[in-house]
C-alpha cells in the first residue's frame, strides 16, 4: 500500500546481532514546544546514551553530544490562522514525529507500544486531486472532533532485568518527551505542569515507577493489568486481518475472525504467571480462573535445572530434548503397550518427571535439553489441559492464548492445542495471537483518551517487515541508528557475521500416535534461533485514507491472491524466480539513481536485505501472516523504498513513454477509419498485445534485446489469434454494441486499472479509454500511487494523457473535462473549438505501491470514484491474474492480461505462455 517505508535499523553487537529502530525525528505542533526544545533537538542525542547523560536530561538541561538531529527546524514555519491556539507548524524537512508509548513492564519483560505520527505528505495543492476530489464530489465535510493520524504503531520488548537498555531506548527516541497533545489529539486539554505521564501496566509500573520518574522524568499512570489485555485482544481480533491462527502438529492456519461474532471467549495470558478471563465485550470481561504454573515456573525451575542464562536458551534446549529419558509414558506403565481402551497411546505423558523417582539417577545424569523439554511440556500442557476445562465451565468454544511464554514457539502451540483438542474431543480449539506479547502495552495504549485507534478499521492497517524481520524479530539494543548509510552498515556487517546467526527453525511436522501420544520435537539443525520466531510482527502503518473497494461483491469472500503459496512447489518456484530477477533489479535500482557508488551500496543492502526475507518466509511462510504471490511483489517494492530507491524504472519508463506516444497518432487514425464492432476488437487486441512490456517478467525482459519497442509491440499484435485462451469478447461486445439492432445504453463510469508504462498505456490503456468516452462513458484511469516495476504511476499519468491529447480531440476534451489539462489549445486541432461538453477522464491513485493490488485496501479517493461507476476494467498479470481473478464484483467486469509466465500459464488457464486472458463478467 501507499505510505512510507518503516526505518527499522539494526546495529551489530560484538556478540550478538540485535536490532533497533532508526531513529525518528519529530514534528511538533507547539510553537512554544519548538522554540523551547527545538534548539536543543536540532542539536542531535548522542547515539550512545550514558546512565548519565539521562540523568542530567531530568529537569530539563538535556545534554547532548552528537550530531543526530531530533528536530529538523529548517525553514518551519506556522501553517493555517496565526489566530489558532495550536497551529500547526510546518517543518518541511523534518521527516517524521514524535513518538507515544505505553508500557507492559511484566515480571520477565517489559513490553512497550509506541506510536509514531507520520505526516500524510499527499499534497493537496496538487491540481490532479484537487479537480478530481471536485468531480467526485469529495468533501472534507465529515471531519472528527480529533483526527484519525496517520502513523506507526511499534512493538519492542525487553528483560525486565535489563530494564536499563529499555530506559536508554525510550531516551534515545525521546519517547519520554511530550504527551500526547503533541499529537495534537489533546488540543483541548488545559495546558499541565511539566510532568510527563506515560501510560503503563503490569506489576512493574508500580515497581518501576521510582526509577521511571528519576531517570527520564516521567511518571507513570497506572493501567489496571486485565482491563489493559482484555483492551489489547479485542483491538488485535478487530483490527487485524492475520492476527489468530490454530497450530495443530506443526501447522500454522490463520483464522479469520468475524468481528460480529467474537464474543465470549476464553483470553489466556501465559506471563510469568497465566490468568483465563473470558470476554464477553468490549470492556466486558471477568477473571475466572488461573494458575501460577506459567512462564515463570518453566524459566525458573528450567534455570535452576539447566543453569541456562537465558529464557531463549532454555527453549533452545528444548528443541534438541527428548522427554521420555525424564517422563514416565503410558509404554513405561504397560510393557510399551499403548492404553486403547480410554485413548492413551504407549507414548503419551503419564506422569511429567515420573521416571526420575524411578531410576538412580542425579541431577547431572540428564541431559539438559531433556530436562527443558520435559518442564515446556508439563507447564504448556497443564495450562491447556486448565484453559479447557474453564471453557467447559462457560461453554466457550474459543480459547486465544496470548503472552511471552509462547514466544511462537511451535512446541509450546503444539502442546497446548493438543491438550485442548484431547480434552475437549475436537469441541474446542486452541488459537493463538501473533502480537501474543503486546497485548497488555496495546491496551495500555489504548488506555490514553483520544488514542485514535478505536475508529481505525482493518483495512486501515497496513503491517510492514522492515529488512531486519528476518533476522532479530522485535528484539531491541542499543539507540536507535543515525541514518540509511549506518543501515547499510549494518547490512554489510551482518553478512560477514551472517553465519552466525541462526533464522529460527520452524518444527517438521511432529509424529503423532493419535491417541495422546506426542513425539520429540524435530527440528532442522536443531538450533533455534535465539528469540525464536517470538516477533513475527512487522510496524503497524496506520493508513486513515484507506477503504475498501465498494464494488466488491462480496468484502468477506474476497481472498486477493490467486496463487496459493501454501503448496510448497509452488513457493519454491516463486523464491527461486525472485531471486533470479534480483541482480538485474540491483542494475536498475543503480542504474536509476545515477550509479554512483552510494547508490551500488544501497543495492547490495537491498539484495541483502531482500534475500534475508525469502530466506526467512521460504523456512516458515507464515512468518509475516498469511502470504501469497502478491505480498512477495509488494514486500520487494518495499525493500527498494526501505533503501531509498524511489523509482528504479524511471528511465525506462521515459522512454517507452515516448516511443509510444510518437506512434500514437497513426494507430488512431487506423483505429478511426474502421467499423465499430472491429474497432472494439483491435482495442481489446491492443490492450493484450501492450501488455508484453512488463519488465517484471523474465521471459519478457530476454524479448526486448531482440528489437525495438515498436517492433516487438507489432510482433506481439501480429500474434494476436483469437480465440485467446480465455475469450469472452464476445459476450463483452454485446454489452457494448448489443446485438439484433439493439443499441445497450453506455456505462455511466468505468474505472480502468491501468498497468504498465509505455506502449500498454499509450498504444492499449488509453485508445480504449478514448473509446468508452466516446461513447459518452465517464474514465477514470486509476493507477499506482507508488512505483512498482514499470507501472504507470497517477503521478505520471496526466503529462502522458496531455501528451496524447495533443493529438487526439476526443483525448483533449475529456481530461479537459476531468481537470487533466487545462483549456490550453484554445483551437480544437481541425480549427474549431467543440461545443459540446464531454465526458470527463479523470485520474485517481489507487493507494498501492505494488505490481498487484488488493481491493481491501485502496485509496478514499478510488472508493469515492468506484460509488458511481458500473464498469471496471483491470489489466495486467499483477491485477488481474495474480490479484483478483476469482474476485466477484457488483458491477461488470472485464479482466484482461497477457500471461507472461510459463508456469502461470500452464496452472491458471492451462495454456502457455503469451497466451491471453479476456475474462468478461457482468454485475452479480
Ligand atoms: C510482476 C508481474 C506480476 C507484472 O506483470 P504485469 O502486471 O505488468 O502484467 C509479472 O511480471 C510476474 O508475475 N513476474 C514474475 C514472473 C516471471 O518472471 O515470469
Ligand atoms: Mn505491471
Amino acid at each position: 500500500m501507499a505510505g512510507p517505508t518503516e526505518d527499522y535499523q539494526y546495529v551489530l553487537g560484538s556478540n550478538d546481532i540485535s536490532h533497533r529502530e532508526e531513529e525518528t525525528t519529530g514534528k511538533d505542533k507547539a510553537l512554544d514546544k519548538l522554540v523551547g526544545a527545538g534548539a536543543e533537538e536540532s542539536q542531535g542525542v548522542s547515539a550512545g546514551v550514558t546512565e548519565r547523560d539521562m540523568a542530567t536530561s531530568v529537569g530539563g538541561s538535556i545534554h547532548r553530544s552528537s550530531s543526530r538531529p531530533q528536530l529538523d527546524l529548517s525553514k518551519a514555519e506556522i501553517q493555517g490562522n496565526f489566530e489558532e491556539r495550536d497551529p500547526t507548524i510546518l517543518l518541511p524537512n523534518q521527516s517524521d514525529d514524535i513518538s507515544h508509548l505505553a508500557l507492559d513492564i511484566g515480571g520477565s519483560l517489559i513490553k512497550l507500544v509506541y506510536f509514531s505520527r507520520h505526516e500524510d505528505r499527499s499534497n493537496d495543492d496538487d491540481k490532479r486531486k484537487r479537480t478530481t476530489k471536485q468531480r467526485l464530489g469529495i468533501t472534507n465535510g465529515s471531519r472528527r472532533s480529533y483526527p484519525i493520524l496517520g502513523g506507526r504503531l511499534h512493538f519492542v520488548k525487553f528483560e525486565t532485568s535489563k530494564i536499563n537498555e529499555c530506559l536508554d531506548f525510550i531516551y534515545s527516541k525521546q519517547l519520554h518527551c511530550g504527551g500526547m497533545d503533541s499529537l495534537g489529539w489533546d488540543s483541548e486539554s488545559p495546558p499541565r505542569d511539566n510532568a510527563v505521564i506515560k501510560k503503563a501496566t503490569g506489576g512493574g509500573a508500580y515497581k518501576f515507577a521510582d526509577l521511571f520518574k528519576e531517570r527520564l522524568g516521567v511518571s507513570l499512570d497506572k493501567e489496571d493489568e486485565m482491563d489493559c489485555l482484555v483492551a489489547g485482544a479485542n483491538f488485535l481480533l478487530k483490527a487485524i486481518r492475520h492476527e489468530a491462527f490454530t497450530h495443530m502438529e506443526g501447522q500454522k492456519e490463520f483464522v479469520l475472525i468475524d468481528h460480529n461474532d467474537l464474543f465470549p471467549y476464553l483470553l489466556v495470558n501465559i506471563g510469568s504467571g497465566v490468568s483465563m478471563i473470558k470476554v464477553d465485550g468490549d470492556g466486558k470481561f471477568e477473571r475466572v480462573s488461573g494458575t501460577n504454573v506459567g512462564g515463570g515456573t518453566y524459566w525458573g525451575l528450567g534455570r535452576l535445572l539447566t543453569k541456562c542464562k537465558s529464557f531463549d536458551e532454555l527453549l533452545e534446549l528444548s528443541q534438541r530434548g527428548d522427554n521420555r529419558t525424564i517422563d514416565m509414558l503410558v509404554g513405561d506403565i504397560y510393557g510399551g503397550m499403548d492404553y486403547s481402551k480410554i485413548g492413551l497411546s504407549a507414548s503419551t505423558i503419564a506422569s511429567s518427571f515420573g521416571k526420575a523417582i524411578s531410576e538412580k539417577k542425579e541431577l547431572q545424569d540428564y541431559r539438559p535439553e531433556d530436562i527443558s523439554l520435559s518442564l515446556l511440556r508439563m507447564i504448556s500442557y497443564n495450562i491447556g489441559q486448565i484453559s479447557y476445562l474453564n471453557a467447559l465451565r462457560f461453554g466457550l468454544k474459543r480459547i486465544f492464548f496470548g503472552g511471552f511464554f509462547i514466544r511462537g514457539h511451535a512446541y509450546t502451540m503444539d502442546t497446548i492445542s493438543f491438550a485442548v483438542h484431547f480434552w475437549s474431543k475436537g469441541e474446542a480449539q486452541a488459537m493463538f495471537l501473533r502480537h501474543e506479547g503486546f497485548l497488555g502495552a496495546l491496551g495500555a495504549f489504548m488506555s490514553y483518551e483520544k488514542h485514535g485507534l478505536d475508529d481505525l478499521r482493518v483495512h486501515q492497517l497496513v503491517e510492514r517487515f522492515p529488512m531486519g524481520a528476518p533476522y532479530t524479530g522485535g528484539k531491541i539494543h542499543g539507540p536507535p541508528l543515525a541514518d540509511l548509510n549506518e543501515k547499510i552498515s549494518w547490512m554489510e556487517k551482518f553478512v560477514q557475521k551472517g553465519t552466525e546467526i541462526t533464522a529460527p527453525v520452524p518444527m517438521a511436522k511432529p509424529g503423532t500416535t493419535g491417541l495422546g501420544g506426542f513425539e520429540v520435537p524435530s527440528s532442522k539443525g536443531g538450533v533455534l534461533r535465539s528469540d525464536a520466531s517470538a516477533l513475527n510482527i512487522g510496524v503497524l502503518h496506520l493508513v486513515p485514507t484507506l477503504d475498501v473497494f465498494p464494488l466488491l461483491a462480496d468484502p468477506k469472500l474476497y481472498e486477493p491472491n490467486t496463487v496459493d503459496l501454501s503448496d510448497h512447489s509452488e513457493l519454491e518456484y516463486w523464491f527461486t524466480v525472485l531471486l533470479e530477477h534480483l541482480s538485474d533489479l540491483v542494475d536498475k535500482a543503480v542504474a536509476s539513481e545515477g550509479g554512483t557508488d552510494d547508490a551500488k551500496r544501497r543495492g547490495d543492502a537491498f539484495a541483502r536485505a531482500f534475500s534475508a526475507h525469502l530466506a526467512r518466509l521460504m523456512e516458515e511462510p507464515a512468518a509475516y501472516g498469511k502470504l501469497g504471490l502478491a505480498n512477495l511483489l509488494e514486500l520487494r517494492e518495499e525493500c527498494l523504498r526501505e533503501f531509498q530507491f524511489v523509482d528504479a524504472y524511471r528511465s525506462i519508463k521515459q522512454r517507452e513513454n515516448e516511443a509510444s506516444l510518437a506512434v500514437l497518432p497513426d494507430l488512431l487514425m487506423e483505429l478511426d477509419n474502421m467499423s465499430e464492432e472491429t474497432r472494439l476488437l483491435t482495442l481489446i487486441e491492443g490492450v493484450l498485445a501492450a501488455n508484453i512490456f512488463d519488465w517484471g517478467s523474465r521471459a519478457c525482459v530476454d524479448l526486448y534485446h531482440k528489437g525495438t519497442i515498436i517492433e516487438i509491440y507489432r510482433m506481439s499484435r501480429n500474434k494476436m489469434q483469437r480465440p485467446w485462451r480465455v475469450d469472452d469478447f464476445d459476450v463483452f461486445k454485446e454489452r457494448m454494441l448489443g446485438s439484433k439492432g439493439k443499441r445497450p445504453h453506455p456505462h455511466k463510469r468505468a474505472l480502468l486499472f491501468v498497468d504498465n508504462s509505455g506502449a500498454d498505456i499509450v498504444l492499449g490503456m488509453l485508445p480504449l479509454a478514448r473509446e468508452l468516452l466516446r461513447r459518452g462513458t465517464e474514465v477514470v484511469l486509476v493507477a499506482n500511487s507508488l512505483p512498482a516495476l514499470n507501472d504507470v504511476t497517477a503521478m505520471e499519468l496526466p503529462d502522458i494523457v496531455a501528451e496524447a491529447a495533443k493529438h487526439c480531440d476526443i483525448l483533449r476534451r475529456a481530461a479537459e473535462a476531468g481537470g487533466l489539462i487545462v483549456d490550453a489549445m484554445n483551437n480544437s486541432l481541425d480549427g474549431l473549438k467543440e461545443k459540446s461538453p464531454s465526458v470527463p477522464l479523470m485520474v485517481v491513485e489507487n493507494g498501492c505501491g505494488s505490481p498487484c493490488i488488493d481491493l481491501r485496501q485502496v485509496s478514499s479517493e478510488l472508493a469515492t470514484a468506484a460509488k458511481d461507476a458500473d464498469l471496471i476494467i483491470l489489466e495486467g498479470m499483477g491485477r488481474a491474474l495474480h490479484t483478483n481473478l476469482n474476485a466477484r464484483f457488483k458491477c461488470d467486469a472485464l479482466k484482461l492480461a497477457m500471461v507472461k509466465n510459463q508456469r502461470l500459464a500452464e496452472k491458471l488457464i492451462k495454456g502457455k505462455i503469451y497466451d491471453c486472458v479476456c475474462r468478461y463478467e457482468p454485475a452479480s
